[in-house]
């Protein structure tokens, strides 16, 4: 503990300004953040008045905070989803609805995995992981690679692969249930789109892929997915991205692949890292826009290895990991406050995310011993002057001591002494209309990559020319030579074909639904 406290007070001295921890932890206004205590969305599904699955209309005053109000122009649908409710006086032309969803309160308790390799099952990929999410918010596990967030959200989501073991509970309002289909959505980081597609086509038919009832009730599920996820100006554009096609960028691709989970209308969302692969303004655009949908009531968690200062403000709770270790689990500004106490005062001008991953990613470590002469010349390059194993060991022991985590196991409590009412299965569409679905949509696919299915078609016949000349050249006879071809020919058309007719993406679809 002499050691830890030594180093930690080597890495006060060497960080850039103020000295006491207190006074490091920035003022609100400069990190976009809340107070801490200042969350008001409700802490349980009781406190949720609308847990049933309809749409409540809100009034929004005109010039309202976006960001805290999704609004979505008023629709017929709305209201008519809104029968159980008092019929609500008409709403003027144009006037805008804020929606609600009833979100669920998530729990994870004691929660521990481990993967089988080749022959046995690894050391634990997490480790006695607590927290939970909360209706209206949106809470991250944040971490440096391999830290185990992707394990960790898959196994809050009851989505982890066969060769995983899970020990622990998770609670879902109280109860430890599994979330039946359709109550949840899952984001993967790669899914196949089909690119010949447009935004709005696409969601559509996953909406009837995925949905019970008539086709024309699924277009209102579609349109407020598209305005949830600001598709609007790219509803009628071709997803693209394949067979020369121009493809859309890759912030809408993102956001087209969480409104395809939107169209279910989940109660909870998961997104294994929603910024992948994101440019600065997108990533921003991304959170904002998760941010509008959180705060219609649907409970959001995610994974993220980086943000950005502005995106970091945005969160509402972080859970912090390190090689399957919780670093830290409550309000984003508390996060900064308990680095701060460890000895670990974030930097002015530092961005929070930056500065964690800093502290806790002994990549860097290698990085400065292989630097280290040119560190010598120049000075400290790096903010953080300590063995990053002794940080992850300090905030761990400071995070169990903690009272942030005493009133995370109170908060726990609380979420699951009282079992809350079971989210509803949302029901499938029927084998008839998936296959009526799977034709139609193919041959619309067909008829707009006929060229490319042609050019394939050409350059296969060229292929085949070129392998029978081998084989003739090789000696053998005519006929099994034209059988080879034959064979050659009609499977690698067939593939082709399949390739074209987005196939594969909708088996994807079906199977995960
Ligand atoms: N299906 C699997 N089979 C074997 N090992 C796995 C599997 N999934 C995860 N792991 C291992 O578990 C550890 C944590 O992986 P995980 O993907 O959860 O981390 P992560 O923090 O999401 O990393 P990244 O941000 O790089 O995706 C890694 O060492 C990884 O190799």
């Amino acid at each position: 503990m002499e050691e830890i406290q030594s180093q930690s007070d080597n890495y006060r001295s060497s960080s850039s300004s103020a000295s006491s921890p207190a006074s490091r932890v920035p003022s609100s206004n400069f990190f976009y953040l809340r107070k801490p205590g200042s969350l008001r969305q409700p802490i349980s599904f009781e406190d949720s008045p609308e847990w049933e699955d309809t749409d409540v209309e809100v009034r929004v005053e005109e010039g309202g905070d976006s960001i805290n109000a999704a609004t979505t122009p008023a629709s017929p649908s709305l209201s008519k989803l809104n029968s159980g409710s008092l019929p609500s006086p008409p709403l003027p032309e144009g006037a805008a609805v804020a929606r609600k969803i009833a979100g669920a309160s998530v729990v994870w308790k004691d929660l521990t995995v481990t993967i089988k390799g080749k022959r046995r099952y690894s050391d634990k990929v997490v480790k006695s992981s607590n927290g939970y999410a909360l209706p209206g918010t949106m809470t991250v596990i944040m971490g440096p690679a391999k830290s185990g967030k992707s394990t960790l959200l898959r196994a809050i989501a009851g989505r982890l692969p066969h060769s995983a073991r899970m020990y622990g509970e998770v609670f879902v309002n109280g109860a430890k249930s599994e979330m039946p289909y359709g109550s949840y959505g899952f984001v993967e980081r790669e899914t196949t789109l089909i690119g010949s597609l447009t935004v709005r086509e696409y969601l559509y038919y996953s909406a009837l892929l995925q949905l019970p009832g008539f086709f024309c009730q699924r277009k209102n599920v579609v349109e407020d997915a598209i305005h949830a996820m600001s598709l609007s100006d790219y509803a009628n554009k071709l997803i693209g991205g394949h067979c020369y096609m121009k493809g859309l960028p890759c912030g809408e691709r993102r956001r087209v692949r969480i409104a395809r989970e939107l169209v279910m209308r989940p109660h909870v969302l998961f997104i294994d890292e929603p910024l992948y692969h994101l440019d600065s303004v997108s990533a921003l655009l991304m959170m904002v826009t998760l941010k509008k949908l959180a705060s219609t009531g649907c409970t959001l968690l995610f994974t993220i290895n980086q943000s950005s200062t502005e995106v970091f403000g945005l969160f509402d709770r972080i859970c912090l990991l390190s090689n399957g270790n919780t670093l830290f689990f409550g309000e984003t500004l508390a996060c900064l406050q308990h680095f701060s106490n460890a000895g670990f005062p974030c930097p002015i001008m530092q961005s929070p995310s930056d500065h964690f991953l800093r502290a806790i990613n002994t990549d860097f470590d290698r990085i400065i011993a292989m630097c280290k002469s040119w560190q010598d010349d120049h000075g400290d390059f790096s903010s953080v002057n300590m063995d990053t194993a002794v940080a992850i060991r300090t905030l761990e022991a400071t995070y169990q001591s903690s009272a942030d985590a005493a009133a995370v196991e109170t908060m726990i409590l609380r979420l699951t002494e009282k079992e809350g009412p079971f989210l509803k299965s949302k029901g499938k569409a029927s084998s008839a209309t998936r296959v009526a679905v799977l034709t139609w949509r193919s041959l619309l696919i067909m008829s707009r990559e006929w060229k490319y299915y042609w050019l394939r078609l050409i350059l296969c016949m060229i292929l085949t020319l070129c392998v029978g000349t081998v084989f003739s050249g090789l000696g053998h006879s005519l006929s099994s030579v034209v059988t080879r071809v034959a064979a050659i020919f009609v499977f690698v058309s067939f593939n082709s074909l399949l390739n074209i007719a987005g196939v594969p993406a909708l088996m994807k679809e079906i199977k995960v639904s």
